[in-house]
């Protein structure tokens, strides 16, 4: 039976260690990225995002975020380049904000905390599937995003428009013909380094692509955000916002960049 773990004072990332002993490895995720730390790689090859929108599929709330899943069959959305040798498939995107503007991402840029971050979760197609790939070490790729506060993003209210009909835990309706694309900055710049999941079962097994550059949301948009709810329908309310792992100690990883 898979243990339940959460975000709350009793359940939450420092408790994660009780069932979860990996949360104390050697590739623990998010990290602060320091910049003048990180050390320009030329080898590094421009990462390539080819999503095609129709493999877009329905937006799940699961409890501990909301995602959008994608039609994985075939490799009609797939990663390639960048740290990445091979091909991996986009399985589905999720993110992590805070109860308020001034928090809310995994990853911080020293030391600072985004009010959110996307991420978007491709598997290695040398496994079978994302249930084979989940676990192994050059399992998965995740790109990180981070949302920053200012003008509204229409791309993402798109996104926000569903919060209604996936309001608590298990609820989930049709999403189709989205791009992921268009939660992408222009510049595809990144920090890359090997980690994990940033939930249980924290397997060690992503390479990780964190974006240099943010895509803006409002506050107002935020705050939508925060009307999903981490129960279920005719439990108790609990707002569903502070759903992040606070950074991991770094245990002598380096952090490669594309970009001077
Ligand atoms: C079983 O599938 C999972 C489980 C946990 C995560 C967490 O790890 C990261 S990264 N964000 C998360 O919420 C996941 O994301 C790829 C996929
Ligand atoms: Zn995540």
């Amino acid at each position: 039976m898979s243990h339940s773990w959460g975000y709350g004072t009793n359940d939450g990332p420092a408790k994660w260690a009780d069932h979860f002993p990996i949360a104390n490895g050697p590739r623990q995720s998010p990290i602060n990225i320091i910049p003048s730390q990180a050390q320009f790689d030329s080898s590094l090859k421009p990462l390539k995002l080819q999503y095609d929108p129709s493999t877009s599929k329905d937006i799940l709330n699961n409890g501990h975020s909301f995602q959008v899943n994608f039609l994985d069959e075939n490799d009609s959305a797939i990663l390639t380049g960048g740290p990445v040798s091979g091909t991996y498939r986009l399985k589905q995107f999720h993110f992590h904000w805070g109860a308020s503007d001034d928090k809310g991402s995994e990853h911080t840029v020293d030391g600072i905390k985004y009010p959110c971050e996307l991420h978007l979760v491709h598997w290695n197609t040398k496994y079978e599937n994302f249930g084979e790939a989940v676990n192994k070490p050059d399992g998965l790729a995740v790109v990180g995003v981070f949302l920053k506060i200012g003008s509204a993003n229409p791309r993402l209210q798109k996104v926000l428009d569903t919060f209604d009909a996936i309001k608590a835990k298990g609820q989930q309706t049709t999403f189709l013909n989205f791009d992921p694309k268009n939660l992408l900055p222009a510049s595809l710049n990144f920090w890359t380094y090997e980690g994990s999941l940033t939930t249980p079962p924290l397997y060690e097994s992503v390479t990780w692509i964190v974006l240099r550059d943010p895509i803006s949301v409002s506050s107002v948009q935020m705050a939508k955000f925060r009307s999903l709810l981490f129960s279920s329908e005719g439990e108790q309310p609990c707002r569903m916002c502070n759903n992040y792992r606070p950074p991991q100690p770094l245990k002598g990883r380096k952090v490669r960049s594309n970009f001077k």
